[in-house]
């Protein structure tokens, strides 16, 4: 396996004034599983493209390796892709299908009966392994795709939305054995999805992308407790981040409410921001604990406007001096609604967020 490094790599189709992916560097590491994730349109596809050497990059430099690929065939790349569209071959059983690259390579037969069954078994496709493609479901057919790449060995691993037609518990089920194989196997792979929960599950790390931008390339634990920025903030996370105007006072912050008044305060140090500075305060509903009694939070008041049950946790509607906060709670905390409760808000779960650029100024109080 390989380094893969994007150097300022950008993006311009044909006549277009835009850049679909801009500036984008990145360095992934040997054996590093990566996800590119945004919304439709961001740029994560084109991005793929380009380090596959589908399309042309624009301006920048892709390494895989120590090698330039800019310039190389997708075929002379040594990359093993798993795509939408990227079509098995019809006339060729599901075995074949797999071996393909085994067999171009005079791969002894043993080798190839042995690791076609290895990841077929990983991927639940052992029983297809004598059928023809047409005669398979979209599901089964993006499984032997996914199988065909990652029974090779190659420098990289490129996989855009390899589990997107699958059923969710099989996805869940995959998703493990997936990574579990590509971290034992040191299969340095660049997966695209728009599934932030795939991301987090599959890859060591995520590249967030916002037309066309890198917001940020982190752990998921980078994302969810240090976001870059607004758009990270409130990008991840189920349900998003809450995220107020604000302002610094003495010996904290203070939250605004949608009419530019305090909402309410939390003490902490806010070492090195003036108090003019614009600013936006965020938490995560999953950090706001209704209840009082949580040493190092903040509690403040707060009605219960609404609470629903959604299976496993509840999402707890409040308002907190005219401002509306979502907390995330179990079924035994939730309380009914028209109740006021005491909000706990920890301050280490308050990420403070520059108004005018969205870039983040700390983390925790
Ligand atoms: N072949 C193309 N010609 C012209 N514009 C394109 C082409 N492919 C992509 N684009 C544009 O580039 C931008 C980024 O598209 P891209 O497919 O990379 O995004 P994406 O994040 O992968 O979205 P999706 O999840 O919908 O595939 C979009 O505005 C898209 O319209």
């Amino acid at each position: 396996m390989s380094t893969l490094i994007l150097d300022d790599v950008s993006k311009i189709y044909g006549k277009d004034t835009r850049r679909s992916v801009d500036g984008v560097s990145m360095s992934i590491k040997d054996g590093e599983i990566i996800a590119l994730l945004g919304s439709s349109g961001c740029g994560k596809t084109s991005t793929l493209r380009m380090i596959a050497g589908f399309e042309d990059v624009t301006s920048g430099t892709i390494r895989i390796g120590d090698k330039v690929v800019n310039d190389l065939k997708p075929s002379e790349r040594d990359v093993a892709m798993a795509f939408e569209g990227y079509a098995l071959y019809p006339p060729l059983r599901v075995r074949e299908n797999i071996a393909f690259s085994l067999l171009k390579n005079r791969t002894p037969r043993a080798e190839i009966d042995k690791r076609v069954g290895a990841v077929s078994d990983m991927l639940e496709i052992g029983p297809l392994l004598d059928k023809y493609p047409p005669s398979l479901s979209g599901g089964q057919q993006q499984r032997v795709s996914l199988a065909r790449a990652m029974v090779r060995n190659a420098s990289a691993f490129l996989l855009d939305e390899p589990m997107s037609q699958l059923e969710p518990q099989l996805r869940a089920l995959l998703r493990a054995r997936i990574k579990d194989h590509m971290t034992a196997h040191r299969m340095t792979t660049v997966i695209v999805t728009h599934d932030q929960t795939e991301a987090i599950a599959l890859s060591d790390r995520v590249a967030v992308m916002d037309k066309g931008l890198l917001q940020q390339f982190g752990t998921p634990d980078d994302l969810r407790e240090r976001p870059a920025n607004l758009f990270v903030a409130s990008f991840i996370g189920e349900p998003p981040m809450n995220i107020f105007p604000g302002a610094r006072t003495e010996n904290g912050v203070v939250v605004l409410n949608e009419r530019g008044e305090a909402a309410f305060g939390i003490a902490g140090a806010t070492g090195g921001l003036s108090a003019h500075d614009g600013l936006h305060v965020g938490i995560r509903p999953h950090r706001i604990h209704v209840g009082g009694g949580v040493p190092g939070a903040e509690t403040v008041q707060g009605e219960v406007l609404s609470s629903h049950w959604l299976g496993d946790h509840s999402h707890i509607g409040l308002s907190v001096g005219g401002c509306f906060l979502i907390a995330v709670g179990d079924r035994d905390a939730t309380p009914p609604a028209g109740s006021v409760v005491p909000v706990s808000i920890p301050r280490d779960a308050v990420h403070l967020f520059d108004s005018a650029s969205g870039a983040a100024i700390q983390h925790g109080l």
